[in-house]
Order: C-alpha cells, then structure tokens, then sequence
C-alpha cells in the first residue's frame, strides 16, 4: 500500500474527509493497517483529523498550512545566502516594546517585500496575538506627494481643497504592528518629517492638524536606492537595523534551483496539473539573469508554463505540462553555460529534468524549517539565566556568550548600572552574527551614521576601548558601524534602566525597614532599600551597610536617601562618591513625606536632584505647618558636649555613642565629636552658652568650659558627673564631686567597655597590647603623668588598633607632610612602641596614627 494512494483517496474525500473503516474497504487492506497509515500521515504532518468515533481525516487546506508555517521557512535561502539577514530580523522584531524600526534595502524583487511578511508572521508569532501589517508602496503615490501624505497620515478637515471630512491614515490602522512603506525614499521631504517624529517620539500630526496623534508602530522601510546615495544615508541614520539582501546573481546555485522549482511547484498546484520541466529549461533558469532578480524569474517560469499550456492544448487534464528548450526558444533568450557552472549545474539538476506533481503534498523542494528559529522564543520563557544560557547555546557558542558576559561586567561596572539577562543574550546574539558575517566576507553594519548621536559618546569610547580585546578573544574586526550600535545596545540599557531608587536610613531596630516595606508596596517594580541604624553601630559598619544598600537600591537613575540621622545630612556629596552612585539625602523619615516621594518615583517624571528639590520644599512646608501648629511644644534647642579627642574619629565618637546610650543625657544634649585638628575655640563661640561641657582626652581649656576626661563615660560615677555639669552648673556654683577610683579601677572599667570600643578586636589581646604601650610611654618618663592622662592614653590605643583593624584613615595633617618629622628620636621610639603591639595584633601601623598621637605625648 503506497503512501501516495492513500492521500488520493482523502483528497478525493474533499471537505467530508475519510474515517480509517471507509479507507480500509476502498483500498482492500485491514481496518487497522489503514488506521496506523492515516495516523502516521498525520504526525508527519501530511494530514489532519477532526472529530471522534469515527475520526476522519482531511487533507489540510493551503491557507491554514500556510498559517501555521514556520516563519521564514518559505524563504529560499534562510538557512543559507539569507540566514544572517533573518537573524538579524528575528533580533530587531524582538526588541522590546515593538521591535526595532528597519530598513529592507536590495534591488529590485530580491525579496524583500516576501521578507516584510514574514517578518510580520514572526512578530505575530511572538507575541503571540494577531496584530496589524499596512503596506503602502510609496512609489504610487509620487506624482501626488499631498495625496500619499493623507494616505499615510490621515488628514483633518478642510486640509486641502477636497478634504471634506476627517480621515485617519495607514499608520493608525498600523498601531501596535507593522507599517511597511514600500520604496520608503520616495517620501517627500515633508513626509519624511513626519516619519521621524513617529520614529523618534512615537507622534505625528495629520495633514492640516494641530494635534499630536500616538502611535507605536514598527516601520518597515524598503528602498531599491543606492545605500550609499545622500537620500538613504537620511534614513539609514535615523533608522537603527539595515538589512541588505542579495540580488539574484549573488544567490548560490543550488538556492537558485530552488527558487525555480518553488515557482513551478505553485503553479502545478495553482493550475492542478504537472509541470515536467527539461533538464535544458532548468538550466537556462538556474542561469537567468535580470536587473529584476527573483521577481523577474518568477515571472519568466509563469512564462514558460504559459507556452508549455499552448502546446498541451486540449489534452487531459492529468496530461502534464511539458516544458522544454523548444518553448524556451519562442522566447528571445537563450541559454549559455559557462564551463566552470557545468559542473555545478549537473550536480542539482536531474539529467531526466523534473516533474512538478501537484499531488505531491510535502513540498520537497522546501528547506528543512530555520532550526534557529525556536532559539529566541525559547529564551523569553525561560526562567532562569542557566535555562536561557543553555538555550541559547544552541545558537551562540559559549566564547561568544562569555565575551558578551564580560564585556558587560566591565560596562556595568563603568556606567555603574546592572543589565539583565536579556542585554547580555542580545548582546551575545549581535556578536554572534557579526561573526557570521565576517565569514562571508563583510561588515554587519559598515557605517551606522544614525548610532553616531552625541549622546552615546561614553558608551561609544567605552566600545573603543574594548575593540582590540574582542579582536584579540573572539578573533573578529569591529566595524565603525558595528561599534556604534553595540554602543547603541548599551545606551538604549541605560535609558531603559528602571526608576529613581529609594533609600531609608533610621535610627531603631525596625523604622527604616517598616517604612521601606510601605514604600515598597507602593512601588513594586522600584528597588527599595532599607538600613536601621543602631547606637552600638560604628560609623564605618554602618557606612559600609549604607553604601552596598545605596548601590542595591541604584538601577541606574540615582537613588534618594531618605534619614533622620543628623551625621549623614551633609555628607550627600561624600556618599555619592564612595558608592559611586547620585544620591541626593532628604531628611524624610515621615511617612506622609515618604509617600510623596514614592508618588514622584512612580511617575517617573523627576530625576534625583528635582525630587530632592521638591522634597524640601514640601520637607520645609511640613516643618512650617507643624511648627505652626504647636509651636509652644517645640523644645527649646539643647545643651551640647563636645567630645574631644586626638583624632576626632576614635574616642571622640565612641564617647559620644557612649554618653548618648544614657537617655537623660541623650534627652538634654547633642553631641559632636570634634578632634585636635577642629577650631575648636571659634565653634565653642558659635554654641555660646549652649555649650556646656568638654568632655574628652585633654582639656582644651576652653574658657567657662568645664572638662571631664573620657574614662569617666565608662563608670557610673563619671556619668553623673557629666549629669551633673548638664543639670546643676552654673546653677548653684557647686564644685563637682570628686572621683575616688584609682587608676587600675579606672583601667579595669575601661576593658569592660573594650568591645564598645573595639568591636574587631579581640578584646582580651586589644588589653594586653594597650596595657603594653601605656607601660613603655609610662617608662620613658621620671615624674610619671598624671593617671587620667594614663587612662585616656589608655583609651586612644584601643581606639587606635580599631581604626587600623577597620581600616580607617586618618586625615592627613599639614605638618607631618614633611618627611623629616620621621626622623626624630620621639617619632622612632613611638613608633618602635606601638609597632611591636600592632604585630602582635596583626595590624598594620600608619605613620598618620604616630604622628596624632606624638601632638599629646608630653616632652620628657
Ligand atoms: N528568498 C525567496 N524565496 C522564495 N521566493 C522569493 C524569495 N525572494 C523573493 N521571492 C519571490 O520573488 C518575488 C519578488 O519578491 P518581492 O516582491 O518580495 O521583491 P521586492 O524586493 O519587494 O521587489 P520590488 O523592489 O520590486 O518591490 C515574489 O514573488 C517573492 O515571492
């Protein structure tokens, strides 16, 4: 039982179709041998089945064939002189939200209308919803540019004489899908200004109108002109996918043979008669040349099929149709064979020439379906990078992937913005085919004159500067034109990146978070960060948090700090540079302010400075009308204690987390921690009598200050002396009770409170050391220092191996730029000193830290 008779017996069939039973007795064989062919014809797709008990069978109609086509598998050439050209279709219908705008450029009928269609079946395809394609061959409408103008565009009313009455144009048939303008450099230049307000903004206005219309479209431009002519170049720049086809003549020889067979294989099936075409006749049209490249061979075989039917005049039907050199010859032309062809044309042409049978359901000549072409519609359902890489793999290889990667890491890390998974693949994917087009001999892109903006300049040194590493690992040439849009590729990104990013820093265990959270929900495709402040926090720890959740709420438009925490209100500047990201600080932690803010975010309208702007103005109006309101209530501005260290870094902040963990003292006054190298006479007179209290590593003897050293913010009896001074000085003119503890008890406390101070170290080694160094200062002098100097002495070494262990610098200071100051006896045997304990503890001493500490070491 051949296949063949089978499918006669269904087409006979027609609309009612077969069941299996009916087949097997009109063929003679077994029920189920007729059940087990229909259904493997059906898998193979030959037929189709409809219906239950009986199911019948059906030959499946051209016109939802032709539906469910893959795309582009009908284009001869797809996966051979057409295979980049569709790629770079594929990648430009793809691109978000409604692909790329993308010229067609090629002689005339090398296909590239055929391409426009497909084009469209692949986007429809894609995103899975049926959507429109307008075509308008611009050419028609030449003599009569206001007329095409009203076609494309529309018109309003009154526009010109005629116009009686509003139209729309094409392109709003065209919104959300495809507009093709046929010879697209026939537009006039008003026309063209049009277009490029639709390309650049996505608006036009009608013919006569005032208004601006919205449109998203993809244009599909096609043009027959020079692309090097000054027209096209216009188009060329503002367009940003070029996509050449080849003409005829440039086709290999086997996508030639079947083209000609596709051709006689439509009209076999058109007229329902075979078509036997002689091994010469083939030949002459695998051979045939014309200015009007495949759309005139087409044209040429309707012909040869045309004569062939003269001759067979009055014959059966099933009677082929045999063309040969005999017909040919009534023709004007003739064939000749190059020699270095013959070869080549003996290798596809048949010597008994070929049969075009009708019947014949699976088109043979037809090239196996792009198997690239599931590769990116696999990618957009994959879940995860793994899955997409893997599916990507089976298109791009893994050096390319891995170019792509890298190239990416450092981009990021340049521009300081994250791209997803999805630039990497179009990236990886764009590299891929300047690959294959180097193997052919050519430049993807030569010149990309429309990539050239100014607006891409960083992006476009960025690429410069990476040409000669892609040469050197993926063994290609960059071209101008390539650079440009890979530049392009990285900017669009840019643009693309999501919205402004918030940032909420609190004092307390949840408030930042609680507030982050609220934000959050307003803004679910915004990155929210949050950092809760803790007393017990050094500033470095917290600085570090602050920074990796700055870059964490960054995707690329800047971020917005919103705090309550005095010490970051002015380091904006500071903040900025060390994450490496635009941030702008508002002191917002209010939830009313807060959701502002998010509102502003959403809309996207504002950049990070203008937010910050209109958050103060509506931070200042929120301040006003509180005040306003309750303005017996506002507290009276608080006392303040410095607390005054050599450094201003160590001791002095950690006093001050100290002295702020009592809630009364935290209640009545703030506090700043200022070292030797702060003026610290003229602060005190801007504070005037609000300044209450020094309290510190050595008196500053600051006049009507009292001083109180910082070992006392370790005991109980130190605390209520500072109490004391904030509460009663002044008042009553008492003299401050006096401390009785002895200079061990003073140390012992101060080690209780080491991991306050030296939360990196381990606390029972920091002491040693510490102890260690305080000795041998303690050595060096006969009438030993008093034992508060010792004790603060004390403190500032731990302080010290915490800020080498976290690494934190000192501020240089002028004086000690000059080298010789490393030269003196008491620089040597400090350093000598505190080095021997650094090893111990494995830090690494700085001479900055020898060079604090000499200023309060007493001359022997
Ligand atoms: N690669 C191809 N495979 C199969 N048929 C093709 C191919 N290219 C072109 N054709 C056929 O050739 C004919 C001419 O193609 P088409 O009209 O798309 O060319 P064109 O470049 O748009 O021409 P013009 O510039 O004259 O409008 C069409 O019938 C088309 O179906």
């Amino acid at each position: 039982m051949s296949e063949r008779e089978i499918l006669e017996l269904v087409e006979i069939a027609g609309e009612k179709g077969i069941d299996a039973r009916t087949a097997a007795e009109k063929l003679g064989i077994w029920q189920q041998e007729a059940a087990e062919l229909l259904a493997r014809l059906v898998k193979e797709g030959k037929l189709i089945k409809k219906g239950r008990s009986p199911i019948r069978y059906f030959i499946e109609p051209d016109n939802e064939k032709e539906n469910k086509e893959e795309p582009f598998s009908c284009i001869i050439g797809n996966s051979g002189s057409l295979a980049v050209q569709i790629q770079l279709a594929k990648a430009a219908v793809c691109y978000p939200p409604y692909g790329l705008h993308t010229l067609l450029l090629g002689a005339t009928g090398v296909g590239k209308t055929m391409l426009a269609r497909e084009i469209w079946k692949y986007s429809v395809k894609e995103r899975g919803k049926n959507i429109p394609f307008v075509s308008l061959n611009c050419a028609e409408y030449a003599d009569n540019p206001q007329l095409l103008l009203s076609q494309l565009f529309g018109h309003e009313k009154g526009a010109f004489t005629g116009a009686d009455f509003e139209k729309e144009g094409l392109i709003d048939q065209a919104d959300e899908g495809i507009l093709f303008l046929d010879e697209i450099h026939r537009l006039s230049p008003t026309g063209q200004e049009i277009l490029f307000s639709v390309i650049d903004h996505g608006e036009f206005r009608r013919l006569g109108g005032i208004q601006n219309h919205h449109v998203s479209v993809m244009i599909l431009g096609a043009t027959t002109e020079d692309p090097q002519s000054a027209l096209l170049k216009t188009f060329k720049r503002r367009i940003p996918v070029a996509i050449q086809l080849p003409t005829l003549e440039e086709r290999p020889i086997r996508e030639r043979f079947l083209l000609v067979s596709q051709f006689f294989m439509q009209e076999a099936r058109r007229t329902g008669i075979p078509i036997h075409v002689s091994k010469n006749v083939l030949e002459y049209l695998v051979l045939f040349e014309s200015d009007g490249n495949i759309g005139d061979l087409k044209n040429e075989v309707l012909l040869t099929c045309a004569y062939g039917y003269l001759e067979k005049n009055g014959k059966q039907k099933e009677e082929p149709i045999y063309v040969n050199s005999r017909i040919i010859s009534r023709g004007s032309r003739t064939i000749q064979v190059k020699p270095e062809l013959r070869e080549m044309l003996e290798e596809v042409i048949p010597k008994e020439g070929k049969l075009y049978d009708p019947k014949q359901i699976i088109a043979e000549i037809s090239e196996p379906a792009l198997q690239e072409s599931a590769y990116l519609e696999t990618l957009n359902g994959k879940e995860t990078v793994e899955e997409a890489r893997k599916a990507l793999f089976h298109y791009v290889s893994p050096d390319i992937y891995e170019a792509a990667e890298e190239l990416l890491a450092d981009a990021s890390e340049k521009f300081n913005v994250s791209y997803t998974k999805n630039v990497e693949n179009s990236l990886a994917f764009f590299l891929q085919q300047i690959i294959s087009y180097a193997r052919v001999g050519r430049g993807l892109m030569e010149q990309a004159d429309h990539l050239m903006e100014e607006k891409y300049n960083r992006e476009r040194r960025f690429v410069e500067q990476h040409t000669e590493w892609l040469r050197k690992s993926l063994k290609i040439e960059i071209t101008k034109g390539e650079a440009a849009t890979i530049s392009f590729l990285l900017a669009q990104h840019h643009e693309e990146q999501g919205k402004v990013g918030l940032l909420v820093a609190a004092y307390g265990e949840q408030v930042a978070s609680s507030q982050a959270d609220l934000a959050g929900q307003l803004l679910p495709d915004t990155p929210v960060a949050a950092v809760d402040f803790s007393l017990d926090k050094s500033f470095s720890e917290f600085k570090k948090e602050l920074i990796s959740a700055i870059n964490r709420a960054n995707s690329g438009k800047g971020v917005i700090l919103c705090t309550d925490i005095n010490l970051l209100l002015a380091r904006e500047a500071e903040l900025s540079e060390w994450s490496g990201v635009e941030c702008r600080i508002l002191p917002a932690v209010n939830t009313a302010l807060l959701l502002e803010i998010c509102k502003w975010i959403s809309q996207d309208k504002m950049n990070v400075e203008e937010i910050s702007r209109q958050g103060f103005v509506e931070y200042r109006n929120y301040v006003e009308s509180l005040f306003g309101k309750q303005s017996s209530e506002i507290p009276e501005k608080k006392s303040v204690i410095i607390a005054y260290c050599i450094t201003g870094t160590g001791s002095a902040k950690i006093t001050r987390r100290l002295l702020l963990e009592n809630p009364d003292i935290s209640k009545m006054a703030d506090i700043i921690p200022l070292g030797i190298t702060s003026d610290l006479p003229s602060i005190a007179r801007k504070l005037g009598n609000r300044l209450r209290l020094v309290v510190g590593f050595l008196d500053p003897q600051l006049p009507g200050v009292p001083f109180v050293g910082l070992d006392s913010v370790f005991s109980s009896e130190g605390i209520r002396r500072i109490l004391f001074y904030l509460r009663d000085f002044g008042k009553e003119q008492k003299k401050e009770p006096e401390i009785a503890l002895d200079m061990k008890e003073r140390l012992i406390l101060v080690d209780r409170n080491i991991h306050n101070i030296a939360p990196s170290l381990d606390e029972k080694k920091a002491a040693e050391q510490a102890r260690y160094v305080l000795e041998k200062i303690m050595e060096r002098y006969e009438k030993k220092p008093e034992a508060d100097f010792a004790v603060r002495v004390y403190i500032h070494v731990i302080a010290m191996f915490e800020r080498l262990a976290v690494r934190e610098k000192l501020e240089p200071m002028l004086q000690f730029l000059d080298e010789s100051e490393k030269s003196t006896e008491k620089f040597r045997w400090l350093s000598q000193i505190l080095k021997a304990a650094c090893d111990e503890l494995k830090l690494q001493l700085d001479d900055m830290e020898v060079y604090y500490f000499l200023i309060v070491i007493p001359e022997k």
